[in-house]
């Protein structure tokens, strides 16, 4: 188990395989998920890469600091894990709150960005009073009544059975997230509008999205795709929110063809 103290939390995170020259990939969760939604993911693309993972703050075994956050704050603890592993360079591989989070990665050290992988996410999601009602709901009344809504965003119905025992392990997962770390991140959502720094990435980027993803559907992903010149749009078949755990080959399948297009690629 590894933690490092950025700021006023100590942040939760995992490395596999960096100090061997591959190429590095950085991801960064959604909302109410901690690093545990890759495994498959890192399966699927196996020894080609060194990963880095980590819980955002206020998720998983993250402190939680001081709510509510902002998408810098969080951009910041994962800048803070990059130099403190004295990584240069990597692929930085965000999911839902996690793709804005990336983005405002390459905002304020674009030179540390190899790659973006931009899944199941937008330059701007939901709106502020949206967001608002979910944080007032949530902080009155705990995660418990919002389990139900949020699963059918994040997963496809024939995921969504009783005997489907990893969709019992998401809910579970989603339930023990705290109450303030995820409301904070709600927050840092609700503040957040990158159309312009979007407009500004200048790295290899693929936008991609489950077809059936409830929170992020894929107009809006293919709308961000849109703002980044020479962005790749690629849809995931027969998967929602989060494809890391719904289709983790596909999903792998089509992060790898992309990687391996470039003419950079190193795997
Ligand atoms: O998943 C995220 O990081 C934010 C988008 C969202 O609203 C997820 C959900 O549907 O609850």
């Amino acid at each position: 188990m590894k933690f490092l103290h950025v700021g006023d939390a100590a942040i939760h995170y995992r490395t596999a395989g960096i100090a061997q020259g591959k190429p590095v990939i950085a991801f960064i969760n959604s909302l109410g998920t901690d690093f545990r939604i890759w495994d498959a993911v890192m399966e699927a693309l196996g020894d080609d890469y060194g990963y880095v993972l980590h819980d955002k703050r206020g998720h998983g075994l993250s402190g939680t600091g001081t709510p509510p956050y902002s998408i810098d704050r969080h951009a910041d603890d994962l800048i803070a894990l990059l130099d403190h592993l004295k990584i240069e360079k990597a692929i930085v591989w965000g999911l839902s709150v996690g793709g804005l989070i990336a983005q405002a990665v390459h905002d304020k050290r674009p030179g540390i960005v190899e790659a973006l992988i931009l899944s199941n996410t937008a330059h701007k999601i939901g709106t502020p009073d949206m967001w608002n009602t979910r944080i007032d709901t949530i902080l009155a009344n705990g995660l418990s009544g919002m389990i139900d809504p949020i699963m059918e965003r994040w997963f496809t119905p024939p995921f969504r059975t009783a005997d489907n025992a990893l969709y019992a392990g998401c809910r579970t997962m989603l339930a023990r997230q705290p109450v303030d770390g995820y409301c904070g991140t709600c927050a840092a959502i609700r503040d957040a509008d990158y159309t312009e720094a979007a407009r500004r990435i200048a790295v290899p980027t693929l936008c991609v999205v489950g077809d059936q993803d409830g929170s992020t559907p894929p107009e809006l992903v293919r709308s961000l795709a849109g703002l980044i010149a020479g962005s790749v749009f690629v849809e995931i078949p027969g998967c929602g929110h989060i494809p890391c755990i719904e289709q983790p080959a596909a999903y792998s399948a089509a992060v790898r063809a992309f990687l391996t297009s470039l003419p950079e690629h190193r795997a």
